[in-house]
């Protein structure tokens, strides 16, 4: 699969010294869908911003469809529709003329069987001629996805598509995106909700206080989750894991008053925790509580987050 975006060690520093972006580099694949999480201020919308050319790199480079975004900026801009957070649309205007007019922003020659297909495939062209007063929530952020769209960009950014929307339409949404998806379309969208990169992500990035700290494979990184824990709490405290039992890949917790069990909940074999209940009981080890646990992708998030937070403190120490 090419690289449709490449970053490469970009550094954001805005007026006052404040670093937004501390070298990040990211490849974007053609054609798929990228999930970009990260806390309030982890420099989400400074990446895009940077990508799609709005904001001034300080160092680093940024290429789109192999062209520089500063030198080549009109090109680069055009192959990318950004949705914003808010909803900034004319009222009294109808869709029809919105799109329109957003196409001819870039210079496009106006095609309306173009704009007419667009507008099918969002479910609004039986809404063309009404103004955007009168329509639903979910159809002006489809009619902002629709001018984003108009001059047929190959990229699109989504900041936040589905903040404050209730849930009906937040799958509406993911509809949608995965529709554009089969139509070719890269998409990048930054949110905060974790169960929406599970939804619709192919890959999910995860940023904090500037840096790129994680992007993997949604799939390899739900693999991860099958992964589950047995946890026993022992009556009496071992200094080790009994000799009969090492073969088990049980782990003792450093006070001794635990073993740790891991298993794979994935593809349906065996967890052998009957098998391990039994020989604990022959080994004459006696428990008072056993619990499971599972890490979520909200686990790995915050404890990435925070891991990172720790190591920032303790250089700064
Ligand atoms: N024009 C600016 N001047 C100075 N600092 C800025 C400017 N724009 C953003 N910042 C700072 O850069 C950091 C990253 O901001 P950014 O908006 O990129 O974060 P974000 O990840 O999109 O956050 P959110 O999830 O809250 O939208 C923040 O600390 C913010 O205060």
């Amino acid at each position: 699969m090419t690289d449709i975006v490449t970053v490469e060690k970009l550094v954001k520093r805005y007026k006052g010294g404040f670093e937004a972006l501390k070298g990040v580099d990211l490849a974007i694949r053609e054609g798929e869908i990228l999930a970009l999480l990260g806390p309030n201020g982890a420099g989400k919308t400074t990446l895009i911003s940077a990508i799609c050319g709005i904001t001034m790199p300080s160092s680093g480079s940024v290429r789109v469809g192999g062209k520089d975004v500063v030198k080549e900026y009109r090109d680069t801009r055009s192959m990318i529709g950004l949705v914003p957070q808010e909803v900034n649309l004319e009222l009294f205007e109808t869709v029809w003329n919105q799109v329109r007019f957003s196409r001819g922003l870039f210079d496009k020659a106006p095609d309306d069987a173009f704009l007419e297909e667009m507008l099918k495939g969002l479910s609004l062209w039986d809404k063309k001629d009404s103004k955007t007063i009168e329509l639903s929530g979910g159809m002006k952020r489809r009619v902002l996805i629709a001018k984003a769209l108009s001059h047929n960009p190959r990229i699109l950014f989504l900041d936040e598509p589905t903040a404050g929307v209730d849930v009906e339409l937040r799958r509406g949404m993911w509809e949608t995106v995965a529709e554009l998806k089969r139509q070719g379309v890269t998409i990048i969208l930054t949110t905060h909700y974790i169960e929406e990169a599970e939804a619709i992500a192919d890959r999910i990035g995860i940023i904090s206080a500037g840096k790129i700290l994680l992007v993997e494979e949604k799939d390899s990184l739900m693999a991860r989750l099958s992964q589950k824990e047995l946890r026993i709490e022992l009556a009496e405290p071992l200094d080790r894991v009994p000799e009969a039992l090492a073969d088990t890949g049980l782990t003792l917790a450093e006070d001794g008053r635990r073993l740790v069990y891991s298993y794979d909940t994935a593809g349906g074999g065996g967890t052998g925790i009957t098998a391990l209940l039994s020989r604990l009981k022959e080994g004459g080890v006696r428990m008072t509580d056993i619990s499971t646990h599972q890490s979520s992708l909200e686990e790995i998030f915050v404890d990435l987050v925070e891991h990172d937070g720790a190591d920032r403190q303790e250089t700064a120490q």
